[in-house]
């Protein structure tokens, strides 16, 4: 499938994310891409930021698009899909769900005796890959054709790193990476305190802020190297970047990051 059209069944701050990138990347243009939303004023202007065409209803959107992408709230995909799902098992048809708590089974679940019939992948992407630097968590099961998967695996790969996890782990894999921008959001938003605190200008604190979490991520990513062994490799005897790591032990900052995906996972 060489120029697939894409589907967002609702337009939101994720299916934005994704459609920017893909678009940016040069893996699709705008023409390649339908999206429907509940607003059909908001979506017209959003739509018209990468000249997608907005559709009025999840019907129209599964009748014209390829690989249909479910990008609506998770609590309102039974309601929302269940009735698409003779449209949906179409030749050629796909379903991509980006919806956190979802997997193959729920969707089995969901579609019961269709399901055989369905095309489907399971994934949690997170909001970087509007730059082309996002994660794909992606269930290792899933029941689309070899071609189907290879569209996928092109389309998603030019903004995103895809990792395939087992249904079991689809939770906490997606919370890290779909979860974890904002947390680390809030750590830049800190530090650019902390910058202002001290006389920085703010641009200038979130810039260097932005820019080091940026390269701490890449040096993992070039190496591997354990990142305690990278935090130690900063932490010069007697010098002061152990001050604040003893710090940020004194008020439990590993700790914290921990309850907060245990806070989501269970
Ligand atoms: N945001 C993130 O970082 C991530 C989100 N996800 C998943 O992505 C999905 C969407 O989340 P997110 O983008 O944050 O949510 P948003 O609230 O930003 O977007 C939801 C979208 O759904 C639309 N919508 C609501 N009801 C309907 C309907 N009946 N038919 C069609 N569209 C409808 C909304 O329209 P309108 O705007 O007009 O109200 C909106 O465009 C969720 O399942 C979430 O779990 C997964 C990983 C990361
Ligand atoms: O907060 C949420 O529900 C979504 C799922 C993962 C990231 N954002």
């Amino acid at each position: 499938m060489s120029n697939p059209t894409i589907g967002f069944i609702g337009y939101g701050n994720m299916a934005q994310a994704i459609a920017q990138g893909l678009v940016d990347a040069g893996a699709l243009t705008g023409g390649d891409i339908v999206a429907c939303a509940a607003h059909f004023d908001k979506l017209e202007a959003n739509a018209a930021k990468l000249g997608i065409r907005p559709l009025r209803d999840a019907s129209a959107v599964v009748q014209a698009a390829d690989m249909v992408i479910i990008a609506i709230k998770p609590y309102q995909i039974e309601s929302v899909m269940a009735p698409l799902a003779s449209e949906l098992a179409k030749p050629g048809k796909f379903i991509v769900s980006i919806a956190a708590g979802w997997t193959l089974s729920t969707y089995r679940t969901l579609f019961a005796d269709r399901f055989a019939s369905l095309r489907i992948q399971c994934t949690v992407p997170n909001t970087p890959m509007a730059v082309g630097k996002g994660v794909l968590v992606t269930e290792a099961e899933h029941t689309l054709e070899a071609d189907q998967a290879e569209t996928f695996e092109r389309l998603f790969s030019a903004i995103s790193l895809i990792e395939r996890v087992d249904a079991p782990l689809m939770g906490v894999a997606g919370t890290i990476a779909g979860c974890g921008p904002a947390f680390t959001d809030m750590y830049l938003e800190a530090l650019g305190d902390a910058g202002v605190k001290h006389g920085l200008q703010r641009a200038a604190a979130y810039r260097l802020a932005a820019k080091m979490i940026e390269g701490v991520g890449a040096m993992y990513m070039a190496a591997e190297t354990h990142p305690g062994a990278m935090k130690d490799a900063v932490c010069s005897p007697g010098g002061t970047t152990i001050k604040g790591v003893a710090s940020l032990e004194k008020h439990a900052f590993r700790g914290a990051v921990i309850d907060a995906i245990d806070a989501i996972v269970g």
